[in-house]
């Protein structure tokens, strides 16, 4: 299925400090990813990995410094609008999920969409199915709580395919995982991303999933090293 059109990444001049830190957190002079590229962000623990996530999807604005994709500085919009172009443009794997309880594996994979247009479009709820049903997921009905971890992370997986983004970020993505859930879901990670055309950035300690991503990005103390 042909993703919506893939923006491709102009990082410039970017500085993020925290109050209480010296150093700042991330000091980047430039950073070009293309569409379609599919990129592991790798680094010792605090060297600013979930830092540079945050500020790739806008859930963090840098101090200084500019963060475009296809043209749309994210730096420059309002938290709002910052939302709606996340909602639309990122999809989001976490190392904990941040699965919903109490909803099922459908319902989960369908809540962004619902929150993010109060309604959903025609061809959502079997785009869900099918992404579901792609990942190993039989019974959309269960309950989250009630599936194993693996299981949760394929779910998420599905979620952040469903609104068809043309970037997938994933930060420690099998994590929290033991070796064959953690196997499966990068595999599926990478078709599924492929298949989608999408751009894949990746923080991530996995060294079964790191040779399998085109590029490295190796972070240090907040900069990028060759
Ligand atoms: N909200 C915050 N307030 C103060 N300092 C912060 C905050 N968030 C991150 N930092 C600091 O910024 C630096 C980078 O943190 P970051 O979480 O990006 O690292 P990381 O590479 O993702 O680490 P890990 O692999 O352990 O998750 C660290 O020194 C951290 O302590």
């Amino acid at each position: 299925m042909p993703s919506e059109a893939v923006p491709a990444l102009v990082l410039a001049d970017v500085e993020l400090r925290f109050p209480g830190l010296e150093q700042p957190a991330l000091a980047l002079a430039s950073l070009t990813i293309a569409p379609g590229e599919t990129v592991a962000l790798v680094g010792p623990s605090g060297c600013g990995k979930t830092s540079l996530i945050n500020i790739l999807t806008g859930l963090e604005v840098p101090q200084r410094g500019s963060v475009d994709w296809s043209g749309t500085d994210i730096t420059r919009l309002s938290q709002g609008a910052r939302d709606r172009w996340r909602a639309r443009h990122i999809g989001l794997v976490m190392q904990e999920f941040h699965l919903f309880p109490g909803l099922s594996a459908l319902e989960n994979v369908l809540l962004p969409q619902r929150l993010a247009h109060f309604r959903l479009t025609d061809g959502a709820k079997p785009e869900a199915e099918r992404l579901l049903r792609r990942v190993g997921i039989d019974r959309l009905d269960q309950p989250v709580e009630t599936m194993s971890r693996g299981q949760m992370q394929r779910v998420a997986v599905a979620r952040a395919l469903a609104a068809r983004p043309g970037v997938i970020v994933a930060d420690e993505p099998t994590a929290s995982l033991d070796a064959d859930a953690g196997e499966s879901v990068a595999a599926l990670l990478l078709e599924l991303t492929h298949e989608a055309g999408a751009t894949l950035i990746v923080a991530t300690h996995d060294p079964h999933l790191v040779p399998r991503l085109h590029r490295l990005l190796r972070l240090e103390s907040g900069r990028l090293k060759d």
